[in-house]
């Protein structure tokens, strides 16, 4: 069984509890309250930065050019394309200023900062996978499950249900299970514990923002 297929069983119930949760059932119907939303997006906003540095230092280390390059392509793509979702909804929103970085979103972002720099790239490679794919599936089960028309996060849904998103996240998916069919069983060990511990890390961003967890 490949790396992938053994990671992901393991948050199998992690990732069931994030479709359970109130901010991703009322994104997919369109009630989820505008405020949680300007929350979540500010702080997104603050983490695709940090995400996307993450993503070029991986590329940086890649031993392989090829991989090299699709880390900073991704890097382009957390920075340039998904933030640009993000400016369109502050527009909407009126929203001038994204605030300063609260604890869910602090928390996450200095895992991935600190596994890129710390960690073998590997290790790194995994602490990002449950970015993308996560919100891959979440996308997807949003998308084909919507009832709702005129739904105001329909952009969201869009974007990460969307085609380009999945050609990345099947990349990244192709190159940790070849990372991993070359790493030593202690690193592949210390790839799934980061797998593990990043999405624990995306159940507590949605949940920040649903709940509003700042500092006080
Ligand atoms: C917290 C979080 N995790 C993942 C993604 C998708 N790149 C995101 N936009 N935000």
């Amino acid at each position: 069984m490949k790396w992938t297929e053994q990671a992901w069983k393991k948050i199998e119930s992690n990732y069931s509890a994030i479709l359970d949760m109130p901010f991703v059932q009322e994104l997919a119907n369109g009630t989820l309250p505008k405020n949680k939303f300007q929350f979540y997006m500010a702080q997104d906003s603050i983490y695709l930065e940090h995400f996307g540095r993450a993503l070029a230092l991986i590329g940086a280390k890649s031993h392989d050019i090829g991989d090299a390059l699709a880390y900073l392509r991704f890097a382009e793509g957390a920075i340039v394309v998904e933030n640009a979702l993000h400016e369109s909804y502050f527009q909407d929103f009126g929203v001038t200023d994204k605030g300063k970085i609260q604890p869910a979103c602090h928390h996450y972002t200095h895992f991935l900062k600190s596994t890129a720099a710390m960690e073998p790239v590997e290790v790194a490679m995994a602490a990002t996978l449950p970015c993308f794919w996560i919100y891959k599936k979440v996308g997807d089960h949003i998308y084909k499950g919507q009832q709702t028309f005129n739904n105001p996060y329909q952009r969201w849904i869009d974007t990460y249900g969307g085609e380009e998103f999945s050609d990345s996240v099947q990349r990244a998916i192709m190159i940790c299970d070849l990372a991993a069919e070359r790493a030593t069983p202690v690193t592949r060990a210390r790839m799934t514990e980061a797998f593990i511990h990043a999405s624990h890390l995306e159940y507590h961003f949605w949940d920040a923002a649903y709940t509003g967890r700042t500092w006080s």
